[in-house]
This record gives C-alpha cells, sequence and structure tokens, in this order.
C-alpha cells in the first residue's frame, strides 16, 4: 500500500492508495474511529457500483450505517441540496461523535465535506475518492464548497478529512470522459510543480496506458498537493498555485452553467488560454502554450472555447476568489513545472 500523511497539527491525516481497498473499507476505517454510527453520502451512479458493497463492508466491521445517494453531477453540489442531506442526518440521529463518509466524485467530496463542517457545527468525515480527479485532487487539502448561481464553490470552508481511502480499481468503471477531465488536473500538476510528470505524460497514448501507472500518478499529485497544503492551509499564498488553469475554468463553467464542460474540460481551456496571453506579454517562456494545446489534445480534453471571444464569461471572474481588493491573482507559468502568482486586472484575459 502507498502512504501519504499530511501534516496539519491536530488536523493531519493519511492517504491510503491501494487497488482493492475498498473491500477492506470497514477495517480501514476501525483503525482512526471507535465510535458506532457511519453515514455515507453518495451519488447514484457510484452506489449502484460500489454502495451495497461499503456498506456490507462496514456493517461486518460492526457499525450501524445509513446511506443517501443524490442524483449525480454538478447541479448537485448546490447550497439548494443541504437541507437534504442535513435532514438525513436527523433522522439518523448522527451527532458530532458519529462520522459521515463522502462516496464518489469531487461533487460528492465538496458538498458532503461542506455539509459535515456545518452540520452541529462539525462532525468528522472520511473520503472515498471515486472519480480520478477526485483521487487526485479533490479528497486532499480539505477545500468544501458548494456553488451558488453566480458561481462555482462561493460557500465553502477549510475542513479536513479524517482519512482519505483511494481504491484506484474504481476507475474502471468510470465514464471515459470523466477519466479525461481528471487527467486535465493530473496534467495541471505536472504544468505547476513537475516537469518529469510532464514528460512522463507525453508517453501514454491510451487510457491503458495511463491506468498501468496509475497508482504512482495519484501519488504524485497527492504528494504535491499535500506539500502545498501544509505549507499554505488556507489559501492566502502559494496554494494558489492548485488553481493554474482555474481563473478562466470556474468562470466557463458557471457561464455555461455546468452543462457544457466538465471542470477537467473547462480547466483545459483555462491553461491552454492563460499561458498564450502570458506568452504574448512575455510572462511565460515561448512554447509553452503550444506544449499545453499538444498535452490536452492527446488526453481528449478542449484547448479553446468554441465561441471566438472570452469578453462574454469575463463578468464572472469579478467573483474569483482570488481577486483581493480588486487586485486579480492569476497563476502563470515561467516554464512547464515553474509557476508562479501574478498580480493583475481582469485586462489580462482581453
Ligand atoms: N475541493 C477541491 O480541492 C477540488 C479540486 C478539484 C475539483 N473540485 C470539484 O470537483 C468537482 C468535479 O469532480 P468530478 O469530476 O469527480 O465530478 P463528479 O463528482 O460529478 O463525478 C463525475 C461523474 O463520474 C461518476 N462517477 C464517479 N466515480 C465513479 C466510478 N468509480 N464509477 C462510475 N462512475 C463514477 C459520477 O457519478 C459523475 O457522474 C467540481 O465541482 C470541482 O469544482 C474540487
Ligand atoms: O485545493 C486547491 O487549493 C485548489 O485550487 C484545487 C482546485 O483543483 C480545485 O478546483 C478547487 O476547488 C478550486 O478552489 P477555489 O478556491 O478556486 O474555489
Ligand atoms: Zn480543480
Amino acid at each position: 500500500m502507498k502512504k501519504l500523511f499530511v501534516h496539519l497539527g491536530d488536523r493531519s491525516y493519511p492517504i491510503l492508495i491501494e487497488k482493492g481497498l475498498l473491500e477492506q473499507v470497514g477495517e480501514e476505517i476501525k483503525k482512526v474511529y471507535a465510535g458506532r454510527k457511519i453515514f455515507v453520502v453518495t451519488d447514484v451512479h457510484v452506489n449502484q457500483h460500489y454502495g451495497r458493497n461499503v456498506l456490507t463492508s462496514l456493517e461486518h466491521a460492526g457499525f450501524q450505517v445509513d446511506l443517501l445517494a443524490l442524483p449525480a453531477g454538478e447541479e448537485t453540489k448546490s447550497f439548494h441540496i443541504l437541507p437534504k442531506i442535513y435532514n438525513q442526518f436527523l433522522d439518523f440521529k448522527l451527532s458530532r461523535s458519529d462520522l459521515i463518509i463522502a462516496l464518489g466524485g469531487g461533487v460528492i467530496g465538496d458538498i458532503v465535506g461542506f455539509a459535515a463542517s456545518t452540520y452541529l457545527r462539525g462532525v468528522p468525515y472520511v473520503q472515498i475518492p471515486t472519480s480520478l480527479l477526485a483521487q487526485v485532487d479533490s479528497s486532499v487539502g480539505g477545500k468544501v464548497a458548494v456553488d451558488l448561481d453566480r458561481g462555482k464553490n462561493l460557500v465553502g470552508s477549510f475542513y479536513h478529512p479524517k482519512l482519505v481511502l483511494i481504491d484506484p480499481n474504481v476507475l474502471h468503471t468510470l465514464e471515459e470522459r470523466f477519466f479525461w477531465d481528471g487527467m486535465a488536473e493530473v496534467i495541471k500538476y505536472g504544468c505547476i510543480k513537475d516537469v518529469n510528470l510532464f514528460n512522463e505524460l507525453k508517453n501514454y497514448q491510451s487510457m491503458e496506458m495511463v491506468m498501468e501507472h496509475i497508482e504512482n500518478i495519484i501519488y504524485r499529485c497527492c504528494e504535491i498537493k499535500k506539500e502545498v497544503v501544509e505549507e499554505d492551509e488556507k489559501d492566502t499564498g502559494n496554494r494558489m498555485l492548485l488553481n493554474f488553469g482555474h481563473t478562466l475554468g470556474h468562470a466557463i463553467e458557471t457561464f455555461y452553467q455546468y452543462k457544457k464542460y466538465t471542470h477537467g474540460e473547462a480547466v483545459a481551456i483555462g491553461m491552454y488560454e492563460i499561458s498564450k496571453r502570458a506568452e504574448e506579454k512575455g510572462l511565460t517562456e515561448k512554447g509553452v502554450a503550444e506544449q499545453i494545446m499538444q498535452i490536452v489534445q492527446q488526453y481528449h480534453l478542449p484547448y479553446q472555447l468554441e465561441i471566438p471571444s472570452l469578453t462574454p464569461i469575463l463578468e464572472t471572474i469579478q467573483l474569483d476568489k482570488k481577486n483581493i481588493n480588486d487586485v486579480l491573482h492569476v497563476i502563470l507559468l515561467k516554464r512547464i513545472g515553474e509557476s508562479y502568482i501574478k498580480e493583475t486586472t481582469i485586462d489580462f484575459f482581453k
């Protein structure tokens, strides 16, 4: 088993990565939780594949369990869904000394983490990420949130899980589009921190080839993320580097109301478009945007919008969390593997 540990004082937690780990979920949870009641929140797709097995494993380990399966998709990561989750917790008489499990992709991880952080002012929870995106990125770092109509992740908190349990075998049931979606965040990690990872990704010509190396890829992304989060837990400094491609990416998702592009697809466009502009301004080494265009295409991701100009989507950028006192902080690459924060204005994108 591959293991990482996020060191954050009394908010520290392990990340476990192993094929087949889901079958031992009950035993693994027992090591970090001495109570009896566990509430599992998942979505209908994940429930169909893994819900019953997870409940059985928890029951065999002696836990009293209940499960809520929400509709799948970004629409579920909405403020309006929260009362449904809180009400189920109440019906189960879930108390502060009990445990919540978020079993699913980034949508479930984010909304369930936020529900856990707010219900009774905070109940411990465990992340069991089942999409590639969630395994390489969203399950680690404690950013939990819901969307508002006017933008992504606008209501949230920093609330870390007690454990992250990653079983790469579950990726075999992921729709292909969501496999590539997760690869966008993997490419992001290569771009911002690891040229070797970026170059390695150039070698894999199919999903099967990626899957042969998947444990190492997940490990490396989680390792980069945990190091960044340990240095800047609350996103006031270098954690913003994890937002490469997201300033535009989030605005694209919001503009299309989450119907046209997945998170990873929007981030892929964001990484290319910002690097193209940075290159034109002499802020990024020449050739970087072209390399990003090549790699995102190799991974079946878009690199530009189907509309000729970014202008219609720029308004949403004003609501970006990196817009501090009207100064926009964007993430740029010096070169592949080296990133930095640049203070600018909305005109950067025009
Ligand atoms: N908190 C963070 O740090 C962070 C980081 C990156 C992204 N995010 C957020 O994550 C969300 C996107 O996450 P996502 O791409 O995982 O989307 P998602 O949760 O909607 O999952 C994608 C699809 O795959 C299905 N699915 C998940 N696991 C499956 C499996 N093993 N087998 C079959 N189907 C499966 C889901 O039901 C869904 O239909 C966005 O809201 C984004 O903002 C958060
Ligand atoms: O963990 C982080 O920090 C990130 O920026 C990771 C991103 O991949 C992720 O999409 C995150 O949810 C974006 O956060 P936000 O603060 O821009 O809403
Ligand atoms: Zn992201």
